[in-house]
Order: C-alpha cells, then structure tokens, then sequence
C-alpha cells in the first residue's frame, strides 16, 4: 500500500488528500498539521472549513483510509509520498517584504522531513511557491542526506474555494513537474499512477520542475488579469452608460475569450491572486525584468482602484459622508460558498467605510464575529499565516456589529452594500428591507446579483458595478 502524507490540513490539503483517499481505496493518507485545533476539528463533525461536498467525502473515507494527525514526525518517516501544502505567505518584513513569498514554513518542513526521514522519499510542492523553489528545497533535503534519495516534483493545485471537491473531482488538469533524471521521472510516473486512477490520462501534464512552478503563478496570474480588465471595464461603462453585463457576454462569445471569469466585481479576493502576483511581481524584479514586474503589478492596482472606487461611490452618494449612519454589510466572504475571507474585498470596504466613521452591520451566512473582528483589525497580510500563530484577541471594532440574518442587518440602515454573491441575496425580500431603511435608502450591489429595475421601483437609489447609473449618482464624482 503507497503511504501518504501531508504536511497542512488547510483549504488546499484538507480536501485534496480526502478526495485522494475517496478515489484511491489502495493508498494510506495522513494529513499532519501543526495546529492541534485544526487537526482535532478534522477527526470532529464540524470540519474546519466550510466546502460544499465535502462532509461527504471525508465522512466516508475518515478513518479507513483518511487519517487527521498531529503526529507529524511519525507519519512523515513512515510516508513514500510527502505533499507539502503548507502557507506561503507574502513576506511582511525585511528583504522583498509586500511582495515576496515567506517560505519559513516551507523550508521548516522541509528541515523536518529530512531529520525524521530513514527511507527514500517523494517530496511534493502543493504550496504554490516561486519557480526554483524545488532547487532550495533539494539542497536543505540532500544536506544532510544520510544516504537517502529524495526527489522533489512540483504538483501545484488548480482548485477553487467554494467548488474543491468538484474541482478536484474532474480537473481540467493535473500537473506534475520533475527532474529529467531517471530517478526523477519515475517519481513523476509514482505520482501520476495516483491521480491516473480517475483523472483521464490526457489531463495529467508533465513538465520540468521549473515550468510546472511558474505555470501556477503564470494561471492565477491569467485568471485575475481578467477580472482586472472587466473591473476597468467597469468604471468605463458608467462613465459611458454602457453595460459591463452585456460587454462581458459580447466579449466572452469570442471563442478565442471565452466567457468565465468576465464578471466585474467590488474587486477579487481570495488568499491567492494577490499573493501569487506579489510574488511573480518579486520574480520579475530579480530577474531584471521592471517592464514585465511593472505589467503584472497593474492587475493588482486595478483591483485596489475597483476596492476604493466602490467606497467613494457609496460616501459620495451619501451627501459626502457616512459619519454617524448605519452602513449594513451583506457578505463578507471572498466569494460565495465559502467561509474564508483571506484578503476579501469586504475588509478593504469595511475599512474605508469605518474611515468615514459609519456604523457597519454585517451578515454573511457562513463567517463568525470573531473572524470579522479579527479581519478588521489584523495588518495586511497577517491573515495568511496559520491561525494558531495570528494575533489572538484585538480589542473588538466598537462601529462594528455581526448578526445572523440579513433584514436585521439592514434594519435601520441608511445603505446597503452588497460584497459576496450569495445565492440568498438574490431571493430576499427588498420590499421588506426597503421598509425597514432610513429614507433616502441606498443599495450598493458590488456583485451585480439584484436587478437594478427592479430595486428602483420600490424606491431604492442604486449603484451597480458597470452598469448606467441612477439618475441620483450621475454627477458624482467616482474618484475623488
Ligand atoms: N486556498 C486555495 O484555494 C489554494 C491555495 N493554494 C496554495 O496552497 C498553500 C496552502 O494554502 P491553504 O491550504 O489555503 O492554507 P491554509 O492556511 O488553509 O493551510 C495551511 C496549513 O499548513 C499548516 N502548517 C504550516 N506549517 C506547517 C508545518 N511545518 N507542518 C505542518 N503543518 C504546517 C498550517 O497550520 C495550516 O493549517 C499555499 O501555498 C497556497 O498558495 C493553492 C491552490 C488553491
Ligand atoms: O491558487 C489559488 O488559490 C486558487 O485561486 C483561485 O481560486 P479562488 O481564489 O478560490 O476563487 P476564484 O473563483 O478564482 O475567485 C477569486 C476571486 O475573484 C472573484 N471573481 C471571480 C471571477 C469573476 O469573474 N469575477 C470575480 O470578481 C471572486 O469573487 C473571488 O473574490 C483560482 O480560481 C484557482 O484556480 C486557484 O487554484
């Protein structure tokens, strides 16, 4: 039987080893995590993280095949396969801090693994990590080698939070990266034998090391580029009247476009798309590329314009301030169908509007108050390092209250700001909200999931991303 284990109980290698172990009945795996609460959260009825499918498939392989440990020595001695899929946060201090990739917990696994190993191993990347990561990672591995043969191949994960378990199901494909050494395409072969058992044969690519740790920056990259350029988009159609709706679906028929990953947004989210261009913008710089570092680093400009544009379009709209009113937050999550909120577009939101002074009242049907308080008061960046090692218990936003139900939120309140594209949002009763607001009422839709029309007919004044604007905001400012 192949053992497995992996290094990270966390969003990537949660639901990948558990979807490895529910297709693979002949494979041991045991995801190891240095956070004991995670881990115990893991062998418990209310997993860690929320991921639609996912109960499922850990329930049914828990136990069996699946195994959740802090015994991390132990499992990692006794594994063939190693998958590391621990944090790879943006650096915040020192050299290249705000853009390069903090490897300290990549290159502490690493150290442990070659202490504890006493047999060949295959070590996999999962991290998304800079291209010619594996290189620093074989030298601490051979170091002090002992005479074991490690081979590192980069494996990089596609998934997205929200659809894990679907992604991971049928991916459009998988990739492996090795040396072009014997020794290392037969680990390549190892892995690729793994995942062959239900990813068809023509959706596993391989490559070199170097190409497979690049095209996971160079994909996510790609993918927030074009968000980036319908958020521009955006803020032109409204200068324009145009419809972002329609020029997305029109651009998107183009068959060489495509039409996913064209919706104007309050901005992206997500512990990833900025991190990975941070870091490729890093790459770049090193390399003596500024004119590509530079190319690069628009994506993420634009997607802090789109952040505070949206903020000045909802204090503008307000007479020029928020001081004092009751703002209500629905959504806080990055996107919907999840519970994180790495990096969301509502901390920036929030932020703004508590700059202005507003009172905020947020609902998100799957983040606590303790998350959104620590959000709201956490550094920029801090939030990508293990839970366990983030600051523990700031002092609570007093502007801030968190409440279980969306009509509560709203009660009251002189706007609404609509941040996740929930479902749920777009069946709530309006009429009733509407009711319930403080007069003039505002709904700003930072998702475009309610129809405008129909909104202003009950009475609301409405502002959404890249669409023609109310006749109230037309000669407001968007950037002030
Ligand atoms: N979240 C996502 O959707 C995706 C993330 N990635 C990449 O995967 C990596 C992990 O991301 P997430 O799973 O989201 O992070 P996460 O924060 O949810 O999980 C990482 C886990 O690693 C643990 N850890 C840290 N150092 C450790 C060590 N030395 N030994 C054992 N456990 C250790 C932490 O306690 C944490 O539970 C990152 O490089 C990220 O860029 C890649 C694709 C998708
Ligand atoms: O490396 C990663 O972490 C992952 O990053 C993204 O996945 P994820 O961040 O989970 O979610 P996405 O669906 O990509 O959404 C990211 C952000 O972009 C926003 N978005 C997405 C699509 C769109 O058209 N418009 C838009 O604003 C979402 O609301 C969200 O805030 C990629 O889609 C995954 O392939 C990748 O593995």
């Amino acid at each position: 039987m192949v053992k497995i284990c992996c290094l990270g109980a966390g969003y990537v290698g949660g639901p990948t080893m558990a979807v490895i172990a529910f297709k693979c009945p002949n494979v041991e795996v045991v995801v190891v995590d240095i956070s004991v609460a995670r881990i115990a959260a893991w062998n418990s009825d209310q997993l860690p993280i929320y991921e639609p499918g996912l109960d499922d498939v850990v329930k049914q392989c828990r136990g069996k095949t699946l195994f959740f440990s802090t015994d991390i020595e132990k499992h990692v001695s006794e594994a063939d396969i190693i998958f590391v899929s621990v944090n790879t946060p943006t650096k915040t201090r020192g050299l290249g801090a705000g853009k390069a990739a903090d490897l300290t917990y990549w290159e502490s696994a690493a150290r442990m693994i070659a202490d504890v190993a006493k047999s060949d191993k295959i070590v996999v990347e999962k991290s998304t990590v800079p291209v010619k990561t594996a290189e620093a990672i074989e030298k601490i591995l051979t170091h002090n080698s002992k005479g074991i043969n490690f081979q590192i191949l980069s494996n990089p994960e596609f998934l997205a939070e929200g659809t894990a378990i679907q992604d991971l199901f049928n991916p459009d494909r998988v990739l492996i990266g090795g040396r072009e050494t014997p020794e290392g395409q037969k680990a390549v072969q190892a892995l690729k034998d793994v995942y062959a058992t239900w990813v068809p044969e023509d959706r596993i690519i391989t490559t070199n090391l170097w190409s497979a740790e690049l095209s996971k920056l160079a994909a996510n990259a790609f993918l927030a580029q074009r968000i980036s350029s319908m958020n521009a988009m955006s803020a032109l159609c409204e200068a324009t009247g145009a419809n972002v709706s329609e020029v997305a679906y029109a651009v998107g028929k183009d068959t060489r476009i495509g039409p996913k990953f064209l919706n104007a947004s309050v901005g992206f989210g997500g512990s990833c798309f900025q991190k990975d261009i941070l870091n490729l913008v890093y790459i770049c710089e090193c390399n003596g590329l500024p004119e590509v570092a530079h190319y690069w680093k628009q994506v993420i400009k634009i997607n802090d314009y789109q952040k505070s544009r949206f903020v000045n379009r909802v204090v503008s709209s307000m007479f020029n301030t928020v001081s004092g009113k009751k703002i209500a937050v629905l959504g806080f999550a990055f996107k919907k169908d999840t519970g994180d909120t790495r990096e969301t577009a509502a901390i920036d939101v929030c932020k703004g509007l508590l700059g202005d002074k507003a009172k905020i009242s947020i609902y998100d049907p799957q983040v606590t108050e303790d998350q959104i308080q620590r959000d709201l008061s956490m550094n920029k960046f801090d939030w990508d390092h293990p839970i366990h090692l983030q600051p523990m218990s700031p002092s609570a936003v007093k502007q801030v209250t968190v409440t279980w139900d969306a009509y509560e939120a709203a009660k009251g309140a002189h706007g609404v700001c609509i941040l996740t594209e929930w479902d749920e949002f777009k069946q709530l009763d309006y009429k009733k909200i509407y009711d319930n607001m403080q007069k003039p009422a505002f709904l700003f839709d930072g998702r475009n999931v309610v129809d405008p029309v129909k909104l202003r007919e009950i009475g609301f004044i409405v502002y959404s991303i890249g669409k023609p604007l109310d006749a109230w905001l037309k000669d407001m400012p968007a950037m002030i």
